[in-house]
């Protein structure tokens, strides 16, 4: 299995954010986890697109953009013009899930969608051919520094089944990231339960040796048995 680790930067500091990209890359990060809130889908406000084209010099590392936003389609666009690689949205903050998926992917982006604790994954059954990713929450969106929700175990094997079932049909991949909690503790169960991408704020921004952590999550993720 691939795995890749995802800081987000949510809980870096952002006073120095180029240096602390860097910093992980260069720790061992694949993917800078990017996460967009704006007050209205989720009670919190972050960053936007000007701030995504201000830090694409700093990494070739995809830059993999979560909006945590309503509506979905104008900053969509904005942030693929901003040098994301990837952009997830929540499917129940858009009013045309599909044209939305498009208009991604039109824009040269990776596509996915994003699944909270308690939305179904029944929004992937008619799209999974516009889908690149799947982002499971395994804590509500608006905060770093949460609890991983253990249910969303349940929901990473389901959404395991869908996309092994997919890539046997198709031969095309879909990446499944879990987010929220996530730590060198828990890391390997939720790898055994079908995830291969792992987004981690705190766990990571939040500990002075950032190479010590993701050494540390690479080599539980090295025992998941996946
Ligand atoms: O999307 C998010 C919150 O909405 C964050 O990416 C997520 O919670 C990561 O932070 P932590 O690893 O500290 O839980």
């Amino acid at each position: 299995m691939n795995y890749r680790i995802a800081p987000s930067i949510l809980s870096a500091d952002f006073a120095r954010l180029g240096e602390e990209i860097r910093d992980v890359v260069a720790a061992g990060a694949d993917i800078i986890h990017f996460d967009v809130m704006d007050n209205h889908y989720v009670p919190n406000l972050t960053i936007g697109p000007m701030v995504c084209e201000a830090i694409r010099p700093h990494t070739s590392a995809p830059i993999d953009v979560h909006l945590m936003v309503k509506p979905v389609d104008a900053l969509a666009a904005m942030f693929a013009k901003a040098g994301a690689d990837i952009i997830t949205f929540h499917p129940e903050a858009s009013e045309h899930v599909d044209r939305t998926l498009e208009l991604i992917r039109d824009a040269g982006c990776k596509a996915g969608l994003v699944f909270n604790p308690a939305t179904s994954l029944s929004y992937l059954d008619h799209v999974m051919d516009k889908i690149d990713m799947i982002l499971i929450m395994s804590v509500n969106p608006g905060f770093g520094g949460q609890s991983f929700i253990p249910e969303a175990l349940n929901k990473i094997r389901a959404a395991r089944e869908r996309i092994d079932a997919y890539t046997a049909r198709t031969g095309r991949e879909i990446w499944l990231e879990v987010d929220g909690g996530v730590k060198v503790d828990n890391i390997r169960e939720v790898a055994a339960a079908g995830a291969d991408t792992f987004v981690a704020g705190s766990a990571i921004y939040g500990k002075p040796d950032y190479k010590a952590v993701i050494d540390a999550m690479r080599a539980e993720l090295a025992k998941a048995g996946r």
